[in-house]
């Protein structure tokens, strides 16, 4: 079995995939923290013969993570953001401090894609760009959905978007202070994730395919125009196709990766870009 590992501001998500059949056979999630229990938080590691990293959690806890596993398992892949991988060039100054996961999620969108717009829902929302080619340009983060509502301090933390919402009601003026700040933070992640979109397309003169993941890319997937596929496994994808490891994946396939979305005109961005300016 390989044991990939997403370990997140947040939570510290882990799946199992089978080596020979690449099936994925369980998965689960824990609040990320410099201790593992395996057997408990994560699966007893006597199955595992690799492990594949994508952490941005502080240097102590992947340190911690990656001591506890290199005691048990033979095979211990980190993931690192480097200058250049799979065809796509660091589009940061200094490359090393891109998010890793960005990066994973990156590469993943660009070997499905090609040219893409990677929009990851978590902690932060992070909105990265890639352009045909292989240059990615960089990117926007903004404070995720629960970040934004905690730093309120309104005593509504507790109270969650519920991932169900139809995005219309989620629009509208709230009329209870959790509502309205329910509703004023997913409008605030929203219209930054369709405006950014929008802006880079034209300035770069080129209509890109978006993907989304992240604990909260379903809910902000609702309220999001510009035509996208939501991929949850996203990150993994970056994991999968920078260690290969079974069949699939020596071919290029990365698991559950959702058919490209096809982008609108670029003259139609512009058009909505246009539109939006003169209100
Ligand atoms: N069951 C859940 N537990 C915790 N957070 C959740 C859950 N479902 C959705 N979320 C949302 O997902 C976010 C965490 O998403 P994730 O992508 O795992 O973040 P990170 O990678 O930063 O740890 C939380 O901030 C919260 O808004
Ligand atoms: C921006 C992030 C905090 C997002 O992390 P997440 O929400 O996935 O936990 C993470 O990618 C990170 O720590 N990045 C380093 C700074 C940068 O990417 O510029
Ligand atoms: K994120």
């Amino acid at each position: 079995m390989i044991l990939d590992l997403d370990i997140g501001n947040t939570l510290s998500k882990w799946r199992l995939k089978d080596a020979e059949s690449s099936e994925i056979r369980s998965r689960g999630a824990v609040w990320t923290r410099e201790e593992w229990r395996p057997g408990a938080d994560i699966p007893d590691l006597d199955v595992v013969e690799a492990v594949r990293i994508s952490s941005v959690a502080r240097a102590a806890v992947l340190e911690e993570t990656v001591a506890l596993l290199r005691r048990r398992v033979r095979h211990v892949h980190v993931a690192h953001s480097t200058h250049e991988a799979l065809g796509v060039v660091n589009g940061y100054e200094e490359p090393g401090r891109l998010g890793v996961d960005r990066w994973m999620g990156a590469l993943a969108g660009y070997q499905l894609a090609g040219g893409c717009c990677a929009v990851d829902c978590g902690s932060a929302i992070t909105i990265d760009f890639v352009l045909p080619g292989g240059a990615h340009l960089g990117g926007f983060i903004i404070p995720g959905l629960r970040l934004m509502k905690e730093s309120l301090k309104l005593g509504t933390r507790n109270v969650a978007i519920d991932p169900e919402s139809e995005a219309d009601e989620l629009l509208e003026p709230g009329r209870r202070t959790v509502d309205a700040v329910n509703h004023g933070i997913y409008m605030a992640a929203v219209s930054a994730i369709n405006r950014i979109y929008s802006e880079v397309c034209d300035q770069e003169g080129v209509a890109l395919p978006m993907l989304l993941t992240g604990g909260d890319a379903r809910v902000v997937s609702r309220g999001v125009q510009v035509p996208h596929a939501v991929w949850p496994d996203m990150v993994y994808g970056g994991l999968e196709a920078c260690f290969p490891m079974t069949f699939a994946e020596r071919a290029g396939k990365m698991s559950g990766a959702p058919r490209v979305p096809e982008p609108v005109s670029l003259e139609k961005i512009r058009a909505g870009l246009a539109f939006s300016m003169l209100l």
